[in-house]
């Protein structure tokens, strides 16, 4: 759904150049949830806004949905952008106009006639669970619902995709978890496919499919989160599921869908050995039970308990 090949941004800044997105390559298949992850000045914002041509790439192309964006003209890429949603992190709204008059908005650029206008417009805010909302300003409004108005809006030219740059970053956790529970529900409901920056673990967490991790303009490591979490020395475990340096001898055993088997019990039971818990934490991501666990294996069948455990497809890493 959408293709980034060779993405690179320099901005120019007082003479110096700036380089923001130094060769990124992204795919976000049709109808995922695809977390980009960072730390402030990674580059997200700016990958994100070169997804929709906000930003003109240095270099590199941008197709979605099969149009590539980067070999469009700007009346033709006005078009384009109806097909691609974006929900911001400050929301955007005009303060002068209703609810209703903020989701209209992208609808009247479009020339969409008055009756369907509002026939859509009723249909949008019924989506986002502000139906009774429609004639208040977002001077009335709390941060959710605010965000809830810049959802509606978002979807008025029934996109395909959704762009959301931090769009629960100036929520509180409840209200975070609610957007985010809109955000899975039109992913699954509507289709939509959702490409996401954040800096917040607990999004990737709840919604997200896939993940990339971002630094200094360059993508760490992407994929399918099950499949990050196995790989070894993953930055996305590290950071769902920090722990201290382990002292030598320590055994990490990360869980990947594996958390509902009592596998521990079982090495106990199977091999002559006993196990210490030093820390760790398991949750669900992706749909998947998943996490780390930090252990002291002692005993004479400590061998043959981590081969077991490896074999039961769980990553066991030994801190020497
Ligand atoms: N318009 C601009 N002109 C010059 N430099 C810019 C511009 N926009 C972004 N940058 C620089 O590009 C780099 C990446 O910024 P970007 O906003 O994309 O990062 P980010 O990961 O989204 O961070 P944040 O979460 O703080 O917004 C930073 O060094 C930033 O200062």
């Amino acid at each position: 759904m959408i293709d980034v090949s060779g993405l690179r941004k320099v901005y120019r800044d007082r003479g110096r150049e700036v380089v923001a997105v130094d060769g990124v390559d992204l795919r976000v298949r049709d109808g995922e949830i695809f977390g980009v992850l960072g730390r402030s000045g990674a580059g997200k914002s700016t990958l994100l806004r070169c997804v929709n041509l906000l930003e003109r790439p240095t270099e590199g192309t941008v197709t979605v949905a099969g149009r590539e964006l980067t070999a469009l003209g700007e009346g033709e890429l006005r078009l384009a952008r109806r097909g691609i949603g974006m929900v911001h992190q400050h929301f955007a709204l005009m303060s002068s106009r209703t609810v209703a008059g903020n989701v209209a908005f992208p609808l009247e650029v479009m020339k969409v006639g008055r009756a369907e206008r509002a026939r859509r417009v009723a249909e949008l805010l019924e989506l986002v669970g502000l139906a009774d909302k429609a004639k208040a300003h977002p001077g009335q409004l709390s941060g959710g619902q605010k965000q809830r108005v810049g959802i509606a809006r978002a979807l008025a030219g029934r996109p395909a995709v959704l762009l959301s740059d931090e769009a629960t970053s100036a929520l509180d956790p409840a209200t975070t978890q609610s957007i985010l529970a809109l955000l899975k529900s039109l992913n699954r409901e509507l289709g939509l496919t959702i490409l996401l920056i954040t800096h917040e673990m607990n999004v990737v967490k709840s919604i997200c499919d896939s993940a990339a991790i971002m630094k200094d303009g360059r993508i760490q490591e992407s994929g399918a989160i099950p499949d990050l979490l196995a790989r070894p020395g993953s930055r996305l475990t590290e950071e769902l599921f920090p722990l201290p340096p382990a002292e030598p001898g320590a055994v990490t055993i990360t869980f990947a869908g594996q958390a509902g088997e009592p596998v521990i019990s079982q090495v106990v039971r199977k091999f002559d050995v006993d196990v210490n818990i030093l820390g760790g934490a398991l949750e669900e991501v992706a749909g998947v039970a998943a996490g780390r666990l930090r252990v002291h294996l002692t005993g004479g069948g400590r061998e043959a308990a981590l081969a077991h455990l490896t074999e039961r497809g769980l990553l066991v890493e030994e801190a020497r």
